[in-house]
């Protein structure tokens, strides 16, 4: 049996860290949504007990590494799983981008996976696996809006923000999320105002949307990465109604209401960035 999935990118529209904890990662508070901008996985059962990746992509790993693999792989040892399965990856989502690519793609497959081999887990116990591959496996199994808390995998769901088109733009680099975080100044953050964003999408108020966007990430990477910043700019001088970096970046994302003014901004973009993408996002 083959089963298609869609792994959709997520944004933050906001990101606030709250402190450094314990275990060395960070308690933030963080409003995400999906967009449309999604991975390809299909999921092809194998009676041989391998976990196999195929992905044409060169920054893709095809090995333990891969986050979809480690998806196949705790399921399979969890519930003693003896088949395996083939996983193949259409990567459409930039890769180390701020935009939970390799997430996405694990929660597609836990997602897949519990159909493909009947374990009838609820998407709560699936989020809770997911947070054992990383922070944002948790978000990307329910998709949609939602409020992440704790290191990232404490998920409650939002509505649907007010709709927009979103327009992105990854530079060439990639960025670690584990430098960027180990980077930040407790003493030096800007926090956004997390309440008046959930005000904000619960109330429908585009232009309040946009004022609170948001991210504690962003000073970190645009000091690490100036070419950011230019994006960022180039994404304002064309006019878009509010401009953020996603994650722990280096993807900026922009928001604007009109069609024609959509267009000025993508080709303004393209003459300089060849990632630039023009989607919009999933809803709840
Ligand atoms: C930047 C975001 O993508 C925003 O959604 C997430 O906070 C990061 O999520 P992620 O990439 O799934 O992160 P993980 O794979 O769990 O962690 C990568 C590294 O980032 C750092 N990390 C991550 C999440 C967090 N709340 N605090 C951290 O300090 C840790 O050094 C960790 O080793
Ligand atoms: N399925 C996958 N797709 C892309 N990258 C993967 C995948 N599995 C593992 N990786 C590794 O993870 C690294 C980070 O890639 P990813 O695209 O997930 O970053 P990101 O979008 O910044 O994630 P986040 O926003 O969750 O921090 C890559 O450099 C790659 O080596």
């Amino acid at each position: 049996m083959r089963l298609l999935i869609k792994a959709p990118a997520k944004i933050n529209l906001t990101l606030d860290v709250l402190g450094k904890r314990a275990d060395g990662y960070h308690e933030v508070e963080m409003v995400m949504t999906t967009i449309d901008l999604a991975d390809r996985i299909e999921l092809e059962n194998r009676d041989d007990g391998q976990i196999i990746i195929i992905s044409h992509s060169r920054f893709v790993p095809e090995d333990q590494r891969n986050l979809a693999f480690q998806a196949a792989k705790l399921l399979k040892e969890r519930f003693n799983i003896q088949n395996g399965v083939s996983i193949s990856i259409d990567k459409a989502i930039p890769v180390a981008a701020g935009l939970a690519g390799g997430s996405s793609d694990a929660a597609a497959t836990l997602r897949g996976l519990n159909t493909l081999w009947n374990l009838n887990l609820t998407m709560d116990e699936l989020a809770d696996l997911g947070s054992e591959i990383g922070s944002d496996v948790a978000f990307c199994v329910y998709g949609g809006t939602g409020l992440a808390r704790g290191r990232g995998e404490k998920v409650t769901k939002l509505p649907a923000p007010p709709n927009c088109w979103v327009i992105l733009a990854k530079p060439s680099i990639g960025v670690s999320t584990a430098d960027v975080y180990r980077n930040v100044d407790l003493k030096k953050i800007d926090h956004p105002n997390t309440e008046a964003m959930i005000k904000a999408i619960q109330n429908q108020q585009y232009d309040e949307v946009c004022r609170n966007l948001g991210n504690a990430l962003e000073k970190v990477t645009l000091q690490m990465y100036p070419e950011v910043q230019h994006i960022k700019e180039q994404m304002e001088k064309f006019g878009a109604d509010a401009v953020l970096m996603s994650g722990s970046g280096p993807t900026v994302f922009g928001f604007v209401q009109h069609d024609s003014r959509l267009q000025r901004i993508y080709n303004g973009l393209r003459g300089f960035c060849d990632q630039v993408f023009a989607v919009r996002m999933l809803g709840e």
